[in-house]
């Protein structure tokens, strides 16, 4: 049997499973890829550490470029996060005439293009299906198994850092703290964790499901962004009595015969009912929405050493299986973009929840509803929980209707500049992915 040599670049969460996986299965990869498939290098930060987890001495190096102009590699894996680095790592490796596989979606979400680009150049092929909802074989099903379809709608929840958060809040078993620790400590949370909560991870898996569906690279700064690092427990509690629960979603819509593409990550109420809502814990979960298939769901394993692994190797069998393809079919589009673009967020159209802290006295709800209304904003229902102590106002929560994001917004400055509220009005919108 011929084999397959493979070059891999770190070793932590990620790498060290596919280097135990691939071991573990490696008969099993052989006969499903037709070669042996071998990891005979890894690039290493501590050799130290590598030796305790039991690879060989032989096959590591502290320096990735060994890897990289070793003639003996038919591909590299790069594994080891950040942007610049890995950059370096994978246009040299693509010079070189090696194959590329890697889960890095923030170098994607900046360099997609890039790299796509200099990988048909050089006729070699990048795959990434860890990069966006890590074991689920997301990518692979936009571009192989949906190929036929159009997309109204990719939305979904694809970080599990947060999901697992918010289970745990919504839960009450646990602060937004203890559970951000406990993520880093089960390897799902990126090294800089911040990337997770303030929602840009999911921002550059948005990026890469746009480029995937609707063939253009949208620029990263250009998705409207927010994380889940001030949701207040208040909310959710709130939020909960009536009906919804929150839920960071990516959201990628393209509405019939329009050349604008709404992409947007924040975090957002879903009812209660809804498929997406009982998605918990690192389980990550997409709808996808094609005109021809209808609506798909894709649901597994966001994060974690495993399934990050095995999304790791079913690109490294794929790359085996069909050796020296002039040019990647995923990325047909790699050197001719769409025209497509970013809708700005304040053209979208989405139903709200709005909790003020307001001074507790009559004609309160009649002024802001009368500002609503100057705005066409309708109200869906209004709910004034019960407080015990007054002296700091009261929360007065109102749902409201589908609106044009800038008029809501303009409505909400009106509303903060009325004489009895307390506070900055807070603005959460509730999903229930709608197309035109
Ligand atoms: N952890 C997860 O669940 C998932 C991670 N990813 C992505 O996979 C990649 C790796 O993630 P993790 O394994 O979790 O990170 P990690 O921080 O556990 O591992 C990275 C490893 O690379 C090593 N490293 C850094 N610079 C190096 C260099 N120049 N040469 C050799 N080794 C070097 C580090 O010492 C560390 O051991 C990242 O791009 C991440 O965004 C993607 C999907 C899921
Ligand atoms: N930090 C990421 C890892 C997978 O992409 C997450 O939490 O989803
Ligand atoms: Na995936």
């Amino acid at each position: 049997m011929k084999s397959f040599h493979v070059g891999l670049i770190g070793l932590g969460n990620v790498g060290y499973r596919v280097w135990h996986n691939l071991l573990t299965h490696r008969e099993l990869l052989a006969k499903k890829s037709g070669k042996e498939i071998e990891i005979k290098k890894i690039a290493v930060r501590s050799v130290e550490k590598a030796l305790k987890q039991g690879v060989p001495p032989g096959i590591l190096t502290t320096d990735w470029k060994e890897i990289v102009n070793d003639p003996d590699l038919d591909a590299i894996v790069e594994l080891i996060g950040g942007i610049d680095v890995p950059y370096e790592i994978i246009t040299e490796a693509l010079k070189k005439g090696k194959e590329v596989v890697t889960a890095n979606k923030a170098l994607l979400a900046f360099h997609g293009q890039q790299i796509a680009s200099l990988a048909s150049s050089y006729k070699r092929r990048i795959l990434f299906e860890a990069s966006v909802a890590g074991g689920i074989p997301l990518l692979q099903a936009i571009q192989d198994g949906l190929v036929a379809n159009r997309f109204l709608m990719i939305s979904g929840i694809v970080n599990a850092t947060c999901n697992y958060i918010l289970t745990e809040m919504t839960n009450g078993r646990m602060s937004y703290a203890d559970a951000l620790k406990k993520a880093k400590e089960l390897g799902y949370a990126e090294a800089d964790e911040t990337l997770d909560v303030s929602g840009e991870d999911s921002a550059h898996k948005a990026a890469i499901l746009c480029a995937l569906s609707y063939r253009f690279w949208p620029k990263v700064e250009e998705i409207y962004t927010s994380g889940i690092q001030s949701v207040d427990p208040f909310d959710i509690q709130y939020a909960g009595e009536l009906g919804y629960v929150f839920k960071l979603l990516a959201i990628i819509k393209k509405h019939q015969d329009s050349k604008e593409v709404e992409i947007r990550v924040h975090p957002t109420l879903l009812r209660k009912d809804h498929i997406l809502s009982s998605v918990s814990g690192s389980f990550n979960a997409v709808i996808i929405k094609g005109d021809i298939v209808g609506d798909q769901l894709f649901y597994g394993r966001g994060a974690g050493g495993d399934p990050t692994a095995s999304a790791v190797l079913s690109d490294l069998v794929e790359l085996a299986r069909y050796p020296h393809m002039e040019y990647n079919p995923r990325l047909f589009f790699a050197d001719e973009q769409t025209e497509y673009k970013v809708m700005p967020i304040s053209e979208i159209i989405s139903r709200y929840y709005l909790r003020l802290n307001v001074v507790d006295k009559p004609g309160v709800l009649a002024a802001i509803a009368e500002i609503l209304g100057k705005k066409n904003i309708g109200i869906s229902s209004v709910v004034q929980p019960e407080v015990s102590s007054f002296s700091q106002g009261v929360p007065l929560i109102i749902m409201v209707h589908d609106a044009k994001e800038k008029y809501f917004k303009e409505a909400c400055f009106e509303i903060s500049r009325l004489p009895f509220l307390k506070g900055e009005p807070i603005v959460y919108r509730v999903e229930d992915f709608h197309v035109q």
